[in-house]
């Protein structure tokens, strides 16, 4: 069974990149938690393809309806019959047609929160190519793997569930984990692009957190400062701290597209003002549970936590963060220490390889190993998925940190024991 996160906050999803719909059901959420849908809607249009032309052509709105666990303070609207607001559902079934209406904002009750995102803008008849066991596999995709373990019966349309449209799960999920850690808490996730091919950025996202704290002689953000960075970011032309950087990266990403070609990319992902001493030591620890998280999704080749592979060359002495009374003075840990967080921002890098499907010849296989010059007929791809990767990072850490969070109050006996009568 695949769940991201759980057992204390999950989230499932079902639905294949060209299939009717995404669906996704939000486990775990503790009731009483305001939730609207214009505030998921902002991150799902974070990830949607069609949203920034340096992405896939392919455009879909990919406007969420909430089906289930939200609480409405408006009674009319709870108790009425009339389909009204702003996410009405139709659906057309044996010639009737049947009509409801979804949630706008609510409450969360604890019971699933239901979500559903339809795909409108399907080309199918652009994998004609890869259709049964004659069918041709494209070189680094999931073609080969999912045709063989499924014994043929493969969605082979789009990726099928293995395409990055799925991880519309994962941002209904993260953003309901995110208002949750936003409102308990104070913390908020942002991430930047840092490296598109051989291009690197002069800024780091880390390293600009890391100066905020040591300027304010303290352990949080606050709120208009993330704001105003979150702008900087959305401003740039693909999603990076950088704006300088991020121009040229976009040039050098139109290029490539344009010679058929495709290019990797690095997203720094950090967590803010996040609580201290969340997650287990060990099998379970915060840090693999993130670094799988991060690691488990599309096209991600590497993963890095703090420093990351930097510290090979460092001596200790240089390495280790000086602790003052209020804090860590540094962040090389990356804000996880034995698998617990320490207070000090999630710092996170991820690499992404280069899109696999390109328009170059290239040598392959049919699905039954015939040998073959590859070459890819039509289709509508990311030319570098760094792109459009950053929210759905940002989602996984949340989900993670919301269960860690949950489970740190599972663990804690003794404070506000239940009761029901006085
Ligand atoms: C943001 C994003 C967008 C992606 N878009 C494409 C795409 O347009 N075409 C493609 O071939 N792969 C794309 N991928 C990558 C595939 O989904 C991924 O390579 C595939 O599922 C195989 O998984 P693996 O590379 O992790 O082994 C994208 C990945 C991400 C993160
Ligand atoms: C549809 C999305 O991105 C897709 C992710 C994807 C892949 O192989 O991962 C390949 C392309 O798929 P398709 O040919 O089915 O359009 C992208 O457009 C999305 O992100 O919602």
């Amino acid at each position: 069974m695949e769940i991201l996160g759980g057992p204390y906050f999950g989230v499932a999803g079902a639905g294949e990149s060209h299939g009717p719909a995404v669906t996704t059901i939000v486990f775990g959420c503790p009731a009483g938690l305001m939730i609207r849908r214009d505030q998921v809607q902002a991150f799902l249009d974070r990830r949607r393809p069609g949203g920034n032309k340096y992405g896939t052509p392919r455009n879909e709105k990919d406007k969420v309806v909430f089906l289930s666990g939200l609480y409405q303070t408006d009674h009319e609207a709870l108790l009425g019959d009339a389909t009204r607001g702003e996410s009405k559902i139709t659906v057309e079934v044996e010639g009737a047609s049947f009509e409801s209406q979804g949630y706008e904002a609510g409450y969360t009750t604890g019971e699933p929160i239901a979500a559903m995102v339809l795909s409108t803008s399907k080309k199918s008849g652009d994998y004609t190519q890869f259709i049964g066991p004659k069918g041709q596999v494209r070189p680094g995709h999931t073609d080969l793997v999912k045709y063989h373990k499924s014994r043929g019966f493969v969605d082979v349309r789009g990726g099928g569930r293995s395409s990055y449209r799925v991880t519309i799960s994962d941002v209904v999920g993260g953003s309901i984990a995110r208002m949750f850690l936003q409102q308990t808490f104070g913390t908020v996730l942002l991430s930047s692009i840092d490296q598109v091919g051989p291009l690197r950025a002069n800024v780091s996202l880390a390293d600009r957190c890391q100066a905020l704290l040591a300027q304010q002689d303290s352990v949080t953000i606050d709120a208009d400062t993330i704001a105003a960075m979150q702008r900087d970011i959305d401003a740039a032309v693909i999603p990076s701290i950088d704006s300088g950087f991020a121009s040229e990266a976009a040039e050098l990403i139109k290029e490539t597209r344009k010679s058929g070609d495709s290019l990797g990319a690095g997203v720094e992902v950090v967590a803010l003002n996040v609580p201290p001493l969340l997650g287990d030591p060990l099998y379970q620890s915060l840090k693999v549970r993130i670094m799988g998280a991060l690691g488990g999704l599309n096209a991600v080749q590497s993963c890095e936590v703090g420093a990351g592979a930097a510290v090979i060359e460092r001596v200790g002495s240089e390495n280790n963060d000086p602790i003052r009374s209020g804090g860590y003075v540094s962040n090389t840990h990356g804000g996880l220490i034995g698998g617990m967080t320490t207070g000090m921002p999630l710092v996170f890098r991820v690499g992404f390889k280069p899109t696999s499907t390109i328009n170059k010849p290239q040598q392959s296989v049919t699905k039954d190993l015939s040998e073959i010059d590859f070459q890819l007929e039509k289709g509508r791809h990311d030319p570098c998925v760094g792109v459009r990767a950053g929210v759905t990072l940002e989602s996984r850490i949340a989900i993670e940190l919301m269960n860690a969070a949950l489970s740190q109050k599972a663990q804690s006996v003794g404070e506000g024991l239940p009761r029901l009568f006085r």
